[in-house]
Formats: C-alpha cells, sequence, structure tokens
C-alpha cells in the first residue's frame, strides 16, 4: 500500500485517457513510482493540484530540439537553411562556451515546463552541461552530441564522432535513468560515408539508436542521388542506419520508395512543421507517411528557426500545414497531431509517455481551459490542436514530481535563468562580431 505521504492528486478536472475520450475524474499519482494510481471520482492525497476546468493530459514531448539555441532566438532570421547555417549560426555558435550552453539549455528547459512538455530529444554540444541542467528540471531527455565531418580533417573529423560515441555510451541511464541517448551524425550531407561506415555499427553495439537531419531540404538530396545514385533514405538504409529505434528529423523531401523504406524498417519520422514553414525548407508529406503507417513525432528544431519551443504552437502548425501539403482539410485531423506530440514522439525517442490509467507514467500537463480562447468547449482534443498555447498550462508534473505548479516552476530559477540568459546572449554575439 502507498504511504499517503507520497501521493498526489489531482483534483475536479476532465482527463484524457489512452483512447482519447475524455471524462470527469481525478487522478492520484504515487510520488516516488512516479505512476497514476488510478483515475477515478473522489481521490485523496497527501498532496492536491487543483484542476477546476482543466484537461488532465499526457505531458508533450518534444522529439527534436537544440534547446541550448534559445541564446540565438531572433538572432538570424529570414534566410534558408543553408545559409543561415553558413552565415549566421555556425559562425557565432563557434564561440559558444560550456557556460552558454548551460544557461541557454536551462532557458529552454523552463520554456518546455511551462509548456507542459515533459520529455525532449536534443543534439547539440557540451552534452554534459544539458545533461546536468536535465537532471535539475526533472525532465526526461534523449540527448546526443552531433558531430560533422565536413569541413574538418580525417583526425578532427573522427575525434568529433568518438565523442559522440563516448557521450552515448556515458550519458545513457543518467538522471535515475530519465536521460537515455542516441548518436547523432548531423545529416546524411555533413557526414562523409566512411565515418558512417565505422560509427554507426558503434552505435549499435552500444545499444543507442541514432538521431539524424535526414530530407530537410533539396540540397540534402540532390548530392546524394549525384554521388552514390540513390536516394538519401536508400543510401541510409545501405548504411543500415534505418530502425526501428531511430529518428529522422524532417524527411520534408522523400518519395514513395522512402516513405515504404521508413514503413519497412519502423524508423520514425519527427516533422518540425514551424522550422520548415521559417526556413522555406518544404512542407514534408506527413498525411502519406501516417497513411503508409510510419510513425511520426513531433519537434520544436531549435528556438532560433522557430522561434519559440510551445509544442501546442507546433501541433496547430503540423494540423493546419498538413491539409495545405495535399488541399484536403482532413488530412492531419486535430487527434492526429495531438498523438504525434505525446505518443508519436514518446515512442520515436524512446521515452515512455505520459497514460492517464491506473500503472500509468506520470508524466502529465494539466491544461486550464477557464480562458476566453477556449470557451465553449464542444470538444477538448479540437481546442488542444487549434486554440490551446503553451501559456495555458497550469501545471506539470513528470515521473511523478511537481515540476510546475499554478505556472510556478519549482525546480529551476525562472528569473535568474532569463537574466542570465540575456546577459550571456549578449556576450555571445558580442564575441561573434
Ligand atoms: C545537429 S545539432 C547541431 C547543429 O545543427 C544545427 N542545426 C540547427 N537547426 C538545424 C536544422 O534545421 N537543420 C540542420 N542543422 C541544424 C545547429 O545549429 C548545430 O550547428
Ligand atoms: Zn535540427
Amino acid at each position: 500500500m502507498t504511504d499517503a505521504a507520497d501521493t498526489v492528486v489531482i483534483e475536479g478536472g476532465h482527463v484524457l485517457t489512452p483512447d482519447f475520450e475524455v471524462r470527469e475524474a481525478d487522478v492520484l499519482i504515487d510520488r516516488a513510482a512516479g505512476e497514476v494510481i488510478a483515475v477515478d471520482d473522489d481521490l485523496g492525497g497527501d498532496e492536491t493540484l487543483d484542476a477546476t476546468d482543466s484537461l488532465v493530459m499526457p505531458g508533450l514531448v518534444n522529439a527534436h530540439t537544440h534547446v541550448a539555441m534559445t541564446l540565438l532566438r531572433g538572432y538570424a532570421d529570414d534566410k534558408p537553411l543553408d545559409s543561415w547555417l553558413q552565415e549566421d549560426i555556425w559562425p557565432v555558435e563557434a564561440e559558444l562556451t560550456p557556460e552558454d550552453i548551460r544557461v541557454g539549455t536551462e532557458l529552454g528547459l523552463v520554456e518546455f515546463i511551462k509548456s507542459g512538455i515533459t520529455g525532449f530529444a536534443d543534439s547539440y554540444f557540451e552534452v554534459p552541461e544539458i545533461a546536468a541542467a536535465t537532471e535539475q528540471s526533472g525532465l526526461r531527455a534523449n540527448l546526443c552530441h552531433a558531430f560533422i565531418s565536413v569541413g574538418k580533417d580525417d583526425e578532427g573529423a573522427r575525434a568529433d564522432a568518438q565523442e559522440g560515441l563516448d557521450i552515448a555510451r556515458e550519458f545513457d541511464s543518467a538522471a535515475d535513468g530519465r536521460i537515455t541517448t542516441a548518436l547523432m551524425p548531423h545529416s546524411l550531407t555533413t557526414v562523409e560515408t566512411e565515418y558512417l561506415e565505422e560509427f554507426v555499427p558503434q552505435a549499435r553495439e552500444a545499444g543507442v539508436p541514432l538521431h539524424f537531419h535526414a530530407n530537410e531540404t533539396e540540397n540534402e538530396v540532390d548530392p546524394i542521388v549525384d554521388d552514390h545514385g540513390v536516394r538519401p533514405l536508400e543510401y541510409a538504409d545501405d548504411l543500415g542506419m534505418l530502425t526501428e529505434d531511430d529518428f529522422l528529423a524532417h524527411c520534408v523531401h522523400v518519395d514513395e520508395t522512402e516513405i515504404d523504406l521508413l514503413a519497412e524498417t519502423g524508423a520514425s519520422v519527427i516533422h518540425c512543421p514551424a522550422s520548415n514553414m521559417k526556413l522555406a525548407s518544404g512542407i514534408a508529406p506527413i498525411q502519406e507517411l501516417l497513411d503508409a503507417g510510419v510513425n511520426v513525432g513531433l519537434g520544436t528544431d531549435g528556438a532560433a528557426s522557430n522561434n519559440d519551443l510551445d509544442l501546442f504552437d507546433e501541433i496547430r502548425d503540423a494540423a493546419m500545414l498538413g491539409k495545405l501539403a495535399r488541399g484536403d482539410a482532413r488530412d492531419v485531423a486535430a487527434e492526429s497531431a495531438v498523438r504525434m506530440a505525446t505518443e508519436g514522439s514518446a515512442s520515436a525517442i524512446g521515452l515512455p509517455v505520459g497514460e492517464l490509467e491506473a500503472g500509468g507514467t506520470a508524466d502529465i500537463a494539466v491544461v486550464d481551459f477557464d480562458a476566453p480562447h477556449l470557451t465553449p468547449v464542444h470538444d477538448h482534443v479540437s481546442h488542444l490542436a487549434y486554440a490551446v498555447r503553451g501559456s495555458d498550462v497550469r501545471h506539470t508534473i513528470c515521473d511523478g514530481e511537481i515540476l510546475m505548479e499554478d505556472r510556478e516552476v519549482k525546480t529551476l530559477d525562472e528569473a535568474a535563468i532569463r537574466e542570465k540568459a540575456s546577459e550571456h546572449a549578449a556576450d555571445l554575439v558580442g564575441r561573434a562580431e
């Protein structure tokens, strides 16, 4: 029997159940176990979170981001991917310090918690700083060090890839198991074949998945076809880079053969609609991927190509852009888009998903519907897709721990982080000028 001192009851709300039904009920959580004990009427607990006029739902999972890029929010806009990276982002990233990455990460984690995100997949640099901030925040994450070989000599390229593998081994199961890892070759055009051939098998031996950018722009497709005579995902498959554990960001420019390959191998796609729109990368064929049985998760990418980390914004973008893709308003319907941001993302990156039933994972967001923009409520799921904003989230719980109560973040000092982030961002940009 659970000790009464270890329970939290989320009281008086409507609950989104795993089958996407909505019913009035309380939710009782075992804090130590990080599990849901019961979803029922009139439950009592040691602590109470008020959910009056609120929807209790699984926490959102941001399945592709570069969280420390919050420091570069608004730094360089209105450019396509290649010139944005080469002319602006990579030069300023060369000036990043480990402390910059710690502060930028903390800022992003505050934004996550305040918008109901309980898990994320990140790829960047100085991963020990990102892991330490994640551990302190109470969130779940899949982390990786991104490596690039293009532009480096063999020694430098090999050292970068080895760091990616070492980090993947070292931090897997960190933070009491809340952190898992992956190996991230940045993309199929920025990591040369010989390094993929050498390091992908080592990731398999280490039991870590692959996370990489794929087919984001046509500039990531044509060189592979020209150099290797096959489409990028066929090239990736030939290198053993497509398995059910792997997750590919973007997949905007995929053809039918590549969609079939994703379905056959079970590799997941992480859809990043805001980033794809902002960088004018294109419109990913999401409904075709879903119809083919491909698992699709949702990601914000970095805050410098979005420019917020609000996954409710991303859900709406996915639903809206998905309809434009084929000119069919039935495509990427509300429930489909919300499922992408919860169970789709979680299964893609190997994290548990919040489940509001006895024995379920206590990763939960409580969304306050008591607002003009959420009135009336004909359909809670419709509002989640087309009207809810991250700022409507009242409480955030991860692994049974209360990370935010009534919009107050408990595990990180929001005010101090915002002040430090502004200082570090100004200094960083100053060094890059
Ligand atoms: C792979 S993580 C680190 C590396 O990737 C850069 N990056 C940020 N956003 C994107 C994107 O949409 N496509 C490709 N690369 C991206 C980031 O600035 C880091 O340099
Ligand atoms: Zn990215």
